[in-house]
């Protein structure tokens, strides 16, 4: 099969099936690596009726996607995901469209960079909760770390409070999010690849098979979005809701001049589903950087030293970090960015799609083309960050900060008119969070370890995370108990 001339290059293509072998199952981060490495910037994939395009290099994104963006900015639409599972109510999986506008209308007003510093008293007391409930067990540091991104999110988006009935809702939403990532493994279901299957009923398939998995998904992400936002509805009828994005908007939407019970029902379905997407679409990143940052400091003894001396030149042992002390600590914003730029949690973002067909340097991009983006690549150009998988906070201080270095990293939250909006909220929470587990510990390899002999490494899948590694948790001194038992009170 050969292609033609107006496709950028890529893997050879074999007959009737295309690429279909050359699209990875596992480690997809590491196989675009190479095939950017081998055909360049901009790669082409056929499988079947299906078009796709990597991209690997900053420029070539800002031009697709930003200048670009009425073009590229849908999503690909899989008869698992979005019609079995129901999970388009998500808006990250939404078509590009009205209703997409409109969700994500109301999610940037409570989360746009000036909204967010309202949020901070919260994230500042969640960073506290943490560092009190990683002391008490030490072992359980990354479940700790999990309920406290989820917490932040379901306080955030319902003000509810972490009881064992909100732990089950995120234990629920968190099966969600394992179901579907593995619908992204191509040929995970061939329900994908063949829709019609779709009318098979789930008594003729053996175990009741992609249907029941999707019936399943479905139900825990309906309990997962409805319950507590019944919750709110009740608190706010009875005048007992405390503030909350769901609590904030139903008031609103209450005191405002709406006639029509159709305009308050879609109205209302909207703020549903916008709350729901908070803890779907935000939890598992900021976790995965959580961890990614533990990695780093059990790796990199050094660093942790200077942002331990950096801490306690700033604060002393009087008080705990707070984000009036951003300025004082430059070196752990350094480890923030460094954090994303080091383990993106999602590498390849979220495919994008194209409305019509286009061209751009030549070659042909036909309507509904999937276009993805490597940010993994992007984010270790050896040209932009020397020694790119080094972990290196100083590259993004003086005197070896550049414009390009900066600029690039906001490529961590993918670009164009899908750019992540809850990006704000979630660099104030890994700062406060980070800042505060700097003061309190100090992570080290486990017993008996030197630093240099821990391997850092990842899954590179579509979302990155740490390979588990073993540590130990020291807490640097009787002062931060102290602190944390008048803090918030
Ligand atoms: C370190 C933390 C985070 C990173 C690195 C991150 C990264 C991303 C990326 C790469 C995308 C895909 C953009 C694209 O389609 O090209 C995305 C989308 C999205 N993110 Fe985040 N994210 C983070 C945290 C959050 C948080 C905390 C929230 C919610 C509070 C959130 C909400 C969303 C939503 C709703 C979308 C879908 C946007 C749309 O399709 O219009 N993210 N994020």
């Amino acid at each position: 099969t050969r292609r033609p001339a107006s496709t950028p290059p890529g893997p050879p293509p074999l007959p009737l099936i295309g690429n279909l072998l050359d699209i990875p199952r596992e480690k997809e981060v590491l196989t675009y690596n190479d095939m950017a490495d081998k055909y360049g910037e901009i790669v082409y994939l056929s499988v079947l009726s299906k078009k796709i395009f990597i991209v690997s290099s900053a420029r070539i994104l800002n031009e697709l996607f930003n200048q670009r963006s009425a073009n590229y900015s849908d999503r690909p639409h899989s008869t698992m995901l979005n019609s079995l599972m129901d999970l388009e109510w998500i808006f990250a999986f939404a078509s590009y469209g009205a209703t997409w506008r409109a969700t994500r209308k109301l999610f940037h007003a409570q989360f746009q960079e000036a909204a967010v510093p309202a949020l901070r008293p919260l994230q500042v007391r969640s960073a506290h909760q943490v560092v009190r409930d990683i002391m008490k067990s030490p072992e359980r540091l990354f479940e700790h770390l999990h309920l406290h991104v989820a917490g932040f999110l379901m306080e955030v988006a319902y003000a509810a409070p972490m009881t064992p009935a909100t732990a089950a809702l995120v234990g629920m939403a968190d099966d969600v999010i394992a179901a579907w990532s593995k619908v992204a493994v191509p040929g995970a279901y061939l329900v994908d690849a063949m829709p019609i299957l779709r009318f098979i009923p789930e008594w003729l398939l053996p175990g009741g098979g992609f249907r029941r998995d999707a019936r399943e998904a479905r139900r825990k992400a309906e309990t997962a979005r409805d319950a507590p936002f019944r919750q709110v509805e009740r608190e706010v009828a009875a005048g007992t809701a405390p503030p909350s994005f769901v609590s904030n908007l139903l008031n609103a939407a209450g005191a405002s001049d709406v006639d029509a019970d159709a305009d308050v029902g879609a109205e209302r379905d909207l703020i549903r589903a916008c709350a729901g997407t908070i803890y779907f679409a935000g939890t598992e990143a900021i976790a995965i950087s959580l961890n990614a940052f533990v990695l780093a400091m059990v790796t990199n003894p050094a660093v942790q030293a200077r942002a331990h001396a950096e801490l306690d030149a700033a604060l002393g042992r009087d008080r705990l970090p707070d984000f009036g002390d951003a300025d004082a600590l430059p070196y752990v914003s350094a480890i923030v960015k460094e954090v994303m730029r080091w383990n993106p949690p999602a590498p390849l973002a979220i495919p994008h799609v194209t409305v019509a067909a286009d061209s751009f340097a030549g070659y042909h991009i036909p309507a509904k083309s999937l276009v993805i983006g490597n940010l993994w690549k992007i984010l270790h150009d050896p040209a932009v960050y020397p020694a790119p998988t080094a972990f290196q906070p100083e590259r993004f201080l003086a005197p070896r900060v550049t414009p390009l270095a900066l600029s690039t990293l906001e490529c961590v939250f993918g670009p164009g008119r899908r750019i992540c909006p809850g990006r704000w909220v979630a660099q104030a929470q890994l700062f406060v969070s980070i800042a505060s587990l700097l003061y309190a510990f100090e992570f080290r390899p486990k017993a008996g370890v030197q630093s240099e002999d821990v391997k850092a490494e990842f899954t590179y899948g579509l979302a990155c995370h740490p390979v588990p590694f073993e540590y130990s948790i020291k807490t640097r001194g009787k002062h931060v108990e102290e602190l944390l038992n008048m803090a918030d009170n």
